[in-house]
Formats: structure tokens, sequence, C-alpha cells
């Protein structure tokens, strides 16, 4: 049978979350049926969501047989949103637990992006007899660079494209995402902005957060070495934004783990270089 690729609007589902004493409503798409779930997290800048971050990424998985959700953390897409003065990557951690208990998923592999790969091990710190295998792309854990002064010049764009959402920001963010901006469309910084400005309430709130706690990813160094998950980690040379020596303490901290560095990349590996970095994913997923 011919593979029908998946739409963002066929797969869109909603579970309502207990968390602080709330009830937040939260979004995800849910692809394909395989016995295999992998999560895909995605990043913390304005307008990210699950289906944005992974758009190249999704049928590949799925046509291999594995099924794909795609989260949208507490203020980003759909879901509600939140002021957060904790550990955010515990908190997608938390979220992401009460999906896949609603959703009766007895274990998952994780994929995470920058934020994503943060929340990632977040969750495997907490539930590792949840966890298959980890995908860490350009995150895994907050703390310093041993090279780089932070905040980084891309993490300070982010910051500004927050506080003013507007296309002239938005592009001088995006310009040094990735490695080579000639690969960004107008459509997709329309899609972009779109994402952002429908949603003005999760821009003001991430800018409350950090007020509220400029350190919303904590520094899980001391702790990798609990993680048991085999762990690929990926990093883009030219990240500008999570710098590559935060893979290096990963793979360090990390037992079982290994690293690929893309050459002329940036913060997103999996759009970058989207075909090899998915032939990486499942060869990595399907090795015994
Ligand atoms: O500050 C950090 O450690 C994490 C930063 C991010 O998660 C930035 C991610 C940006 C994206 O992936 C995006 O699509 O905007």
């Amino acid at each position: 049978m011919t593979y029908q690729p998946q739409t963002e609007a066929a797969t869109s589902r909603f579970l309502n979350v207990e968390e602080g004493g709330e009830t937040l409503r939260i979004h995800f798409n849910d692809c394909g049926q395989g016995d295999e779930t992998v999560v895909m997290l995605h990043g913390s800048g304005p307008g990210a969501t699950g289906w944005a971050n992974f758009s190249r990424n999704i049928d590949p998985l799925v046509e291999a047989g594995y099924r794909v959700i795609l989260l949208d953390c507490p203020g980003w897409g759909k879901s509600d949103t939140i002021i957060n003065s904790g550990s955010r990557s515990d908190l997608n951690a938390r979220i992401l637990k009460s999906v896949v208990d609603q959703l009766d998923i007895q274990k998952v592999h994780l994929l995470g992006n920058s934020m994503g790969g943060h929340s990632a091990v977040a969750f495997t710190l907490t539930w590792p007899e949840r966890v298959g295998k980890l995908v860490l792309m350009g995150g895994g854990t907050g703390g310093m660079s041993l090279f780089t002064p932070m905040p980084t010049e891309g993490i300070k764009l982010l910051n500004g494209l927050y506080r003013e959402p507007n296309i002239d920001n938005l592009k001088k963010m995006m310009n040094i995402f990735v490695y080579d901006p000639s690969d960004l469309t107008e459509a997709l910084f329309e899609a972009r902005l779109n994402n952002m400005l429908a949603r003005r309430n999760h821009l003001e709130n991430f800018i409350k957060s950090l007020e509220a706690n400029p350190k919303q990813f904590p520094d899980f160094s001391p702790r990798l070495a609990e993680i048991k998950a085999p762990t690929l980690i990926v990093w883009g040379r030219n990240d500008r934004f999570v710098p590559m020596d935060a893979g290096l303490r990963l793979l360090s901290g990390i037992n079982g783990s290994e690293l690929h560095i893309y050459r002329d990349c940036g913060h997103w590996a999996q759009w970058e270089h989207a075909e090899s970095f998915n032939q990486l994913v499942l060869d990595y997923l399907n090795r015994a």
C-alpha cells in the first residue's frame, strides 16, 4: 500500500494534565501505529511546536514502522500557557509522563531538540524504566560552556524575539539558527511568525518565567552517570545557541553514549541535515 504522509490536522489530539493544582490542556500529534513509540520534544524558541520542529522527520520514522508522538510543551503551540518558576525541563517531563500514562504507553524512545533534549534527560532521570533509547540533539542539560560566553548570541536573540515579536527579530534569530540561512524561505518565516503571534500569552509568560527564574534549565551534569539508556548525541559544529561542548559534557557523563557532530550545521540538525539525520536515528533505534 502506498504510504500516506501524516498531516497536522489528522493527527492533532488533546489531553488534560494535572500540574501544580491546575488542569492544563495539552496538545500533541499522534502519528502512525507502530509497536514502538518515539516521542519528539521541541525546543524553546518562540513559535516552536512539535510539528514545526520535526516536520522533516515525522514521515520517515512513521514509514519505518514507529508510532511518533509530538508533544507541545505547556507554553507552546496549542497547549495551555504557563508561568514556570521551577525547572522547565522537569515540568515538561512531568507533562510527558502524564500523557504517556494516559495513552497507556509503557516505554518510549525520546528524541529531544534543545530544550526537548533537556526535558528528555529530566524524564529519564526520574522514570528510567519508561525509556528505551535517547536521542539528544543540541541539548540535554543546562549549564555553562567552557569556551563560549553565556548566554550565547543565539539565546540573546531568542530572548529578544520573545520581548519584541516581529519579523525583523525573527529573521535575525533564524539567520544564525541554521548554518546556511539561504535554505530559509519566506513561507517558513511567515508560518513561524503566525505561530508566535497566534499565542501572545505564551510569549509574555516565557518572559515572566525568566523573570521568576532565569535558570529554567538546570545543569544535570552531576547526575548524567545515572542514565543507563543507550544515548545518541547529535550536534551541529556551528551551533550558536547551545555550544557543542555541551555535547561533549553529555558524552563524558552518559556512559552508554555516542556523539555525531555534523559539519556545516547550526542548532537545527534535524532540519538542516534531515535525510542523513533520519537515517542516523533509524539506524540507532534499529540497532540491537
Ligand atoms: O537555552 C537552552 O538551553 C535551550 C534553548 C532552546 O531550546 C532553543 C531552541 C530553539 C528552537 O529549537 C526553536 O525551534 O526555536
